[in-house]
């Protein structure tokens, strides 16, 4: 459903918000947004440990009032070992759209000392954008330190935080 025609018909913006953690290990790949960052550690996870994704997925869950990523792809199920986490994404926009909701805006933050994220922003936005299927303009991805402080600071883990805007239709 596109906006204007929501906006039209008296949608409602409801705002959802997701936070994730994983600890930075060694022989894993990094997955961040659904692309392969170049790094010495990876995610280590039951999934492929995609934190972002993850934040993200909550966030529009939450914006849904239907729950978190937990209860709809359970850790305990071994149909998730080592799973894309893109599936993931792409099941909570199926869900926005079986409402005929839209999301208006996602944007991520990515809290790590290392990797610098900037550089890859651009290709994550790309990547989100595409599993969403919405513009690249309403997806913004940042990055912060905790100036070398608590976890991200040590580089033992990453965080991530997002933040959705999602048109409801009116009840
Ligand atoms: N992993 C990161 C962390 C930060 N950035 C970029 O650096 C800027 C300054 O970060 P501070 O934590 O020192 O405020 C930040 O605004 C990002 O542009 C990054 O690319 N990757
Ligand atoms: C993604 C899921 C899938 O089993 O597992 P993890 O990759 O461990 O990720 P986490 O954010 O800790 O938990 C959510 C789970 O749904």
């Amino acid at each position: 459903m596109d906006l204007k025609t929501l906006i039209a018909a008296g949608a409602i913006p409801r705002i959802g918000t997701g936070f994730d953690v994983h600890a930075l290990t060694e022989g894993r790949k990094l997955i961040l947004c659904g692309i392969e960052i170049p790094h010495t550690h990876g995610l280590s996870g039951h999934s492929d440990a995609d934190v972002a994704i993850h934040a993200l997925c909550d966030a529009i869950y939450g914006a849904l009032a239907e729950g978190d990523i937990g209860r709809h792809f359970p850790p305990s199920e071994a149909t998730w070992k080592n799973a894309d986490s893109a599936h993931f994404l792409r099941h909570a926009a199926q869900l926005v759209a079986s409402k005929g909701a839209a999301i208006t805006n996602a944007d991520i933050t990515i809290i790590c000392e290392h990797p610098k994220i900037t550089p890859h922003a651009q290709t994550m936005r790309t990547r989100l954008a595409d599993l969403l299927e919405i513009p690249i303009t309403r997806i913004s991805v940042k990055a912060t330190t905790t100036e070398k402080l608590g976890f991200p600071g040590r580089n033992e883990g990453i965080a991530a935080q997002a933040t959705v805007c999602v048109l409801v239709p009116a009840e």
